[in-house]
């Protein structure tokens, strides 16, 4: 196993280039706060009711009291990065800090709030972008850059390793924090998601209120070998978006967070600028894919700090196979799902 840690790396990758110094050193402010949080969250119950409610966040969700120490350790540790502003799933604003520094950082403190008290696995999800000239990084405008463009995101998950999974755009590569020394080392060099795949996750408690394409798609997975499809397939569900991207990543998969006909998910759940965008970043990075159902995530040019966007994400011949049901969402209609099948409404 190798041994190099996150500070090796990315001294190695940023050379004596001052704008990705900039950016190793941010990367470097979000893996102590990562470290912190870990520390916390591996106290439990032993250090208070972390999930319990503290007032409601910007998007009208209670906001947890681990979201929002999560959110204050990350603030407190990139205060001291070389960042012109930082936007949080946990703010109504972006949050200034050097107004002539050259990056934006968009941040979900703590991803899977659901799961704090439950002891499964949690994480930050981290997106670091160029803060463009002449844009005041108090704005939203400031933020609102399509996802190509990031710079480098990722992830830390809290589960029972640590692991901070990194892109700087040459890579999906993965390190576990050492308890012992509290240094992050790499023992993953290069991601790769399995092209090929079998399992999907999705909240199927949702299905009734699902768009045709979604229907399609997971009757023909439900149908198995009595379907289209031709072959069984297996569904997993964590709840937190960064463990069911860190399975995929592992094991390879789908993930399906559409949009559905609930009030307040016409547009999706998944923030794009602090969810979607760095997953997307990471999958694609990995050799994977992340769109809408008929877009590249990467590719959407943001209208809102704070928007959402519905994400599928994973193995490449799986994402080709839902956008044939984009396509023609009855193609795939299965018997046992579909409009007319047995658990028809
Ligand atoms: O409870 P649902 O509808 O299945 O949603 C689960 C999704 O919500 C999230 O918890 C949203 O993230 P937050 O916890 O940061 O709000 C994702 O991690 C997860 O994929
Ligand atoms: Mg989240
Ligand atoms: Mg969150």
């Amino acid at each position: 196993m190798t041994t190099k840690s996150l500070d090796a790396y990315l001294g190695a990758w940023a050379g004596a280039d001052a704008g990705r110094i900039a950016v190793a050193r941010t990367i470097g402010a979000i893996a102590e706060a990562g470290r912190e949080i870990a520390y916390l969250v591996a106290e439990g119950p032993l250090a208070g009711d972390l999930a319990a409610a503290v007032t409601n966040n910007v998007q009208g969700e209670v906001q947890k009291h681990l979201d929002k120490h999560s959110n204050d350790s990350l603030m407190a540790a990139l205060k001291q990065a070389p960042i012109a502003a930082l936007a949080s799933e946990e703010l109504d604003h972006p949050y200034v800090v050097d107004p002539s520094a050259g990056l934006l950082v968009a941040l979900d403190p703590l991803d899977g709030s659901s799961n704090i008290d439950t002891n499964v696995s949690i994480g930050t999800i981290f997106s670091i972008m160029p803060h463009i000239t002449g844009k005041n990084p108090a704005t939203h405008d400031a933020f609102l850059i399509p996802g190509h463009r990031q710079l480098a995101a990722g992830y830390v998950l809290y589960g029972p390793q640590t692991s901070l999974i990194l892109t700087v755009g040459a890579g999906t590569v993965g390190f576990t924090l050492d308890r012992r020394s509290g240094t992050f080392f790499l023992t993953a060099k290069q991601v790769a998601i399995k092209e090929k795949t079998k399992e999907w996750a999705i909240n199927a408690s949702n299905q009734r209120q699902w768009d045709d394409e979604i229907r399609s798609y997971i009757g023909e997975c439900l149908a198995g070998t009595d379907g289209p499809r031709g072959e069984d397939t297996n569904m997993r569900w964590v709840g937190s978006l960064v463990a069911d991207c860190h399975r995929i990543l592992v094991r390879g998969g789908v993930f399906l967070y559409p949009a559905d006909k609930r009030k307040g998910y016409t547009e999706g759940r998944l923030r794009l600028m602090y969810e979607a965008n760095p997953i997307a970043m990471v999958v694609e990075q990995a050799g994977g894919r992340a769109i809408t159902g008929r877009e590249r995530i990467l590719d959407i040019q943001p209208t809102a700090l704070h928007q959402r966007i519905p994400l599928i994400f994973g193995s490449t011949t799986e994402i080709e196979r839902i956008e044939r049901h984009y396509a023609e969402p009855t193609a795939g209609e299965a018997p046992l799902f579909g409009k007319r099948g047995l658990f028809r409404e």
